[in-house]
């Protein structure tokens, strides 16, 4: 048997109180318990970013997906915000940095310099404002002129819990995705937590198979990882300000 592990299991009561075992201090049992394995850390680091208009549920999404929390009566975005979460896919680690972007034109010269480090992008209407609908084209321009082209793109139509005031179709939804190259398309909800977790999981999924093409063996490699250091600010723009509910 490795000494190592006798000496442990004895802990301090085995005369070894003080000294080392291969350059590590010996432990008392009551702290070898204690002492925890040190997280696994994340094989990637991804960026994606909410956009949309005011109102439509940026944040509720965001937050049901990274809290499980929802929140009836929520202030406006100011600027921007982030979360972070890691999620398991695939047998890879896969830490997901989320920028929530205010829905108000004033703040677009704030909001569109996080649309470049984006690799996945969720558009967002309420699909009982016809006005954030009619808005969709105003943010595919934004894409356009700040995103990198190889961002994944998923419009989302949220508030399907508000059925009965629904003014924008499914289908309404679906064709306008279809007109734009490799755009995904889904209705969710916040507020009842339905396809939340579906939207990233799906985002980060597309977004890792577009990594991972041109790679011999289809395992992706670390290198792409540190394309990406975390937490990425546009030097310009100072941490984004909290918000509260
Ligand atoms: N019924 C319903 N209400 C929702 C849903 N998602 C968000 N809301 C409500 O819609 C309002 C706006 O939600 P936010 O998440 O703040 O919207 P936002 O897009 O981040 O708004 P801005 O920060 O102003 O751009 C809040 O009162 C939420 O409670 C949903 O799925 N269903």
């Amino acid at each position: 048997m490795d000494s190592r592990y006798e000496i442990q299991r004895r802990g301090g009561g085995g005369g070894f109180s003080g000294g080392s075992v291969g350059g590590s201090p010996a432990l008392t049992g009551a702290q070898s318990r204690r002492r925890k394995m040190p997280p696994r850390p994340a094989d990637y680091k991804l960026q994606v970013i909410i956009i949309g208009s005011r109102g439509v549920g940026k944040t509720s999404l965001m937050e049901r997906f990274t809290d499980d929390t929802f929140c009836e009566a929520c202030k406006s975005t100011v600027g921007v915000d982030f979360k972070i979460k890691t999620v398991e896919l695939r047998g890879k680690k896969i830490r997901l940095q989320i920028w929530d972007t205010a829905g108000q034109e004033r703040f677009n010269s704030i909001t569109s310099a996080y649309y470049r480090g984006a690799k996945g992008i969720v558009l967002v209407y309420d699909i009982t404002k016809q006005e954030t609908f009619e808005d969709l084209p105003k943010w595919m321009k934004m894409i356009d002129k700040y995103a990198s082209e190889e961002a994944e793109l998923l419009l989302v139509g949220n508030k399907l819990d508000c059925e009965t005031d629904r003014v924008i179709t499914r289908q309404q939804g679906e064709r306008f995705a279809s007109r734009i190259s490799g755009m995904r398309f889904c209705e969710a909800s916040a507020k009842d937590n339905f396809n939340v977790d579906e939207i990233f999981l799906k985002l980060v999924n597309d977004i890792l198979n577009k990594l991972s093409l041109g790679i011999q063996d289809g395992e992706l490699s670390n290198s792409i990882l540190s394309l990406q250091p975390e937490p990425e600010f546009p030097p310009e723009l100072s941490p984004p300000r909290a918000r509260c509910c």
